[in-house]
């Protein structure tokens, strides 16, 4: 029998509504109490790491929860599920993806509706992840998110949608797998990167979304203070409005790493418009370009090879091309 660790970290799959319908923390969180759930067919330990909402969740918390799973892994369980707030957990889920060299399975669930709402999702997403964990080729594949009975890769899925169940989705790619009636089905294989070793995590790594007739101040701003990377969200294949330049060049010659995605849902960041402002004379100004992700996962990728300690050309070919 696989033996498999669920870590809690808090989140709506933790949380309760009260009378007025309010979505609130528990001091006992009801879903740890669920230890007998596959009873008998998988040996679940149980591990209450954090109780945090998502959004309190920090890269150092994801570090924390790094160690902890490379812990458990020289234990030897066969297994990881990790429970999380659904609002950043695609972030953790990328986190773990580009920093844990575990070849065991780590999947990540959550839910939209709480522990006592009229059709929870959380003990049905907390059973799915235990049975795609405890599924042998779920192994090698790096970090896993299963949510309403899909299985998506932890770099390419993102939440899509405020409360609706079927929030997590994988544009562009798709999901690699289904969860039906409780079997885990692979019908995708993602191409596997090196994973990145790390022990502490850098501070100073911000996000910006572009938008039309958008100007320098924000970067100007980030100039202004101990930047140490920015993945700035483009428009379309990833193209700024040109009055930011100035302020973009003044980054880049404070050697500030630039990272620049596509803020579109859909597609990925290519360097093909050669106007003022546009991808071409982007990258040949320094930017890095990131294809495939989306903001908050090529920042997490940044903070991650900032942290390692990775500058310059390394730098450059880490957080690039990660559709290859
Ligand atoms: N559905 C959820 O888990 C959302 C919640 N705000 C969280 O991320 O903690």
């Amino acid at each position: 029998m696989k033996t498999i660790l669920a870590i809690h970290t808090g989140g709506t799959i933790s949380m309760s509504q009260n009378e007025q319908g309010e979505v609130v923390p528990n001091t006992e969180n009801p879903i740890a109490k669920e230890a007998t759930i596959l009873n008998g067919r998988v040996n679940l330990l149980t591990d209450e790491l954090f109780n945090l909402p998502s959004p309190h969740v920090t890269p150092s918390v994801m570090l924390q929860l790094k160690e902890r799973i490379d812990e458990a892994e020289a234990n030897g369980v066969d297994g990881v599920v990790i429970t999380h707030g659904t609002d950043t957990l695609e972030e953790t889920a990328y986190f773990l993806d580009l920093t844990l060299p575990s070849t065991i399975p780590v999947v990540l669930t959550g839910a939209m509706r709480s522990s006592n709402e009229v059709g929870s999702d959380g003990l049905y997403n907390f059973q799915s992840a235990i049975m795609v964990a405890a599924t042998d080729e779920s192994r090698g594949k790096g970090a896993l998110v299963v949510m309403n009975d899909e299985i998506h890769t932890a770099r390419y899925v993102t939440k899509t949608h405020t409360t609706n169940v079927a929030t997590f989705r994988t544009p562009t790619f798709g999901p690699i797998g289904v969860v039906a009636k409780g079997k885990a089905q692979y019908f995708q294989e993602l191409i596997r990167q090196a994973t990145c070793p790390i022990d502490h995590v850098v501070d100073h790594v911000f996000l910006i979304k572009a938008y039309a007739g958008m100007t320098g101040e924000l970067f100007d701003a980030l100039a202004e203070q101990p930047t140490q990377g920015l993945v700035i969200e483009g428009l379309g294949a990833g193209n700024l409005p040109p009055q930011t330049i100035p302020a973009v060049q003044r980054l880049l010659d404070q050697n500030v790493p630039i990272v620049l995605v596509s803020r579109c849902y859909n597609g990925v960041a290519q360097d093909i418009y050669d106007y003022e402002g546009g991808g071409i004379e982007l990258t040949k100004m320094g930017l890095i370009l990131c294809q495939g992700l989306n903001g908050q996962k090529a920042r997490i990728k940044l903070l991650v090879g900032l942290s390692n300690g990775m500058t310059g050309a390394e730098l450059r070919q880490f957080v690039s091309n990660a559709i290859s």
